[in-house]
């Protein structure tokens, strides 16, 4: 039997359900990626750069501030300024004060060299004499000519892979303020290497001391120093920042935005940098984006699907029962009004004749009467089954009136129809309507008519309704054929 009508639109709300789930989860989801990324930024802002600084300045403190206190002291000592006054006769005094020194402290070098005699003192005795013209004593002339008191020279021939060598130079003056030499300790500092090498592998920062004029002197990585100056991004502030020794400064460097921290170490003379590149650290967070997105993706396409289903089985239901006689399963004369139409239209499109059957159950009063209404009911559906079971495909059936039936048959002449219903009525004759009681037997009257082109449906069926009232005048259970005037 064909469908009469659809109540709903349902792939227009399905479609809008999956709009609004995945709008709903994309808003939640990017929403809550930009308060973890802004609280991720401030976080590297506020707590995550200060916090490594300040933890490597600490450090660094207690790896090179003492070595600086200590050939401080060495500088102010009045047995070395005495001694180099005295003559630098007894060389002994002095590799035994350079030994206890170095020993006391743990440098791997201590030494004086005198300005004096330009001889290169060590724990062990005399090294060398310094030339103006060798290059290795440069930082001797250097140290001779700075302004400063001393300098932290990192020296790049001894820095091995972990341990990283630094010399302290400290100019020596004489009770009158005159320079007399440079003394200070040699040593190896690789608990702060250590420490930038964890800090960048664990956080994925990137940590370095420059000096004043920008120069890197000591970073995490292998090979040689990074040249700030090549990364244009930074090399625009680089001035503006050395000059303002502490604060956070933005920059890109290869399309990545990275986050500067600053801090100006004045014991040392060095600018501490940690740096760390945005991108890196939201990699994490575009990560649950991503997954979460997917899991939204899923979620909506899971829940759309559902109530795809859902809504088509209600549909299918309301559709039924809003098309349907209840107690019979017919359709009802509402659907009928739908269908008819369509089927009409489709007939002028292509011309086939179409039959109406109208079919009352006779005598049925009685049998509510006699039986009882529940029986009649079960009469009814009966006849209603047996109707709708010889049925083909483009036909339908239809309750209506409280016992009477209407049969469409598109495709077949009255004369076929006439065939029809005399078949059907000798089946209904021989059933057994009550399968409780198989004593009650009921027949079925016809009224046929064969719907002419330009007619209204009513006007066919009121043929039909005329050949039936026929019928139940000559005696009921028999079928009349009624054609209109023009076609006889
Ligand atoms: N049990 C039951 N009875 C119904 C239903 N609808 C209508 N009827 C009854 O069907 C009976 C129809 O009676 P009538 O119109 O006099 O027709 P009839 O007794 O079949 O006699 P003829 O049609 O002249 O053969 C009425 O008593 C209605 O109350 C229904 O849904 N269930």
């Amino acid at each position: 039997m064909p469908r009469p009508f659809r109540i709903i639109d349902r792939r227009n709300l399905i479609l809008l359900l999956g709009l609004l789930l995945s709008a709903g989860f994309f808003a939640t989801t990017l929403f809550g990626y930009f308060v973890s990324k802004e609280a991720i930024r401030s976080a590297i802002i506020g707590q995550d750069l200060p916090l490594t600084s300040s933890n490597i300045y600490s450090e660094i403190q207690k790896d090179l501030v003492r070595p600086v206190l200590i050939s401080s002291t060495m500088a102010h000592d009045t047995f070395l300024r005495d001694w180099v006054l005295r003559g630098e006769n007894e060389v002994d005094e002095m590799a035994r004060y350079l030994a206890e020194v170095r020993v006391r402290h743990k440098a791997f070098a201590s030494f004086f060299v005198s300005e004096k005699s330009g001889i290169y003192y060590t724990a062990d005795g005399v090294l060398k004499h310094v030339a103006e013209n060798e290059p290795r004593d440069d930082w001797y002339y250097r140290v001779r000519a700075m302004r400063d008191d001393y300098e932290i020279n990192v020296d790049p021939d001894l820095a091995n892979r972990d341990a990283l060598t630094i010399f302290i130079n400290y100019r020596v003056f004489d009770f009158a303020d005159n320079y007399i030499g440079a003394t200070g300790i040699g040593l190896t500092v690789d608990s702060v290497r250590r420490l930038i090498r964890d800090y960048q592998t664990r956080f994925k920062r990137t940590i370095y001391f420059t000096d004043g004029s920008g120069r890197v002197v000591i970073h995490g990585g292998d090979g040689a120093a990074p040249e700030l100056r090549n990364r244009p991004g930074l090399a625009a502030q680089l001035e503006r920042i050395l000059k303002e020794r502490t604060g956070f400064y933005q920059f890109v460097d290869n399309g990545d935005n990275h986050i500067l921290n600053v801090n100006y170490l004045p014991e040392l003379k060095w600018y501490l940098f940690v740096e760390q590149n945005e991108d890196v650290a939201l990699a994490g967070v575009r990560r649950t984006l991503y997954i979460n997105l997917a899991i939204s993706l899923a979620v909506t396409l899971v829940v759309t699907f559902l109530c795809y289903l859902t809504l088509g089985h209600y549909q299918s239901r309301i559709e039924a029962m809003a098309s349907t006689d209840k107690l019979t399963g017919l359709l009802n004369r509402h659907a009928f009004g739908i269908l008819i139409d369509k089927l009409l239209a489709a007939n002028r499109r292509n011309p086939q004749p179409l039959t109406f059957l109208l079919a009352d159950i006779d005598h049925f009063k009685e049998i509510n009467d006699r039986h009882g209404h529940r029986t009649g009911d079960e009469v009814l559906a009966a006849v209603a089954g047996l109707l709708r079971s010889t049925l083909r495909q483009a036909d339908f059936a239809v309750r209506w009136g409280g016992e009477e039936f209407l049969l469409v048959l598109p495709g077949c002449s009255g004369e076929e129809g006439r065939l029809i219903a005399e078949k059907l009525r000798q089946a209904i004759e021989q059933s057994q309507p009550v399968a409780t009681d198989p004593a009650i037997r009921t027949t079925l009257s016809f009224g046929v008519s064969e719907y002419v082109a330009g007619e209204t449906p009513e006007q066919a069926i009121g043929r039909a309704d005329e050949a039936l009232y026929a019928i139940k005048q000559t005696g009921r259970n028999g079928v009349a054929l009624k054609l209109a005037e023009s076609a006889n």
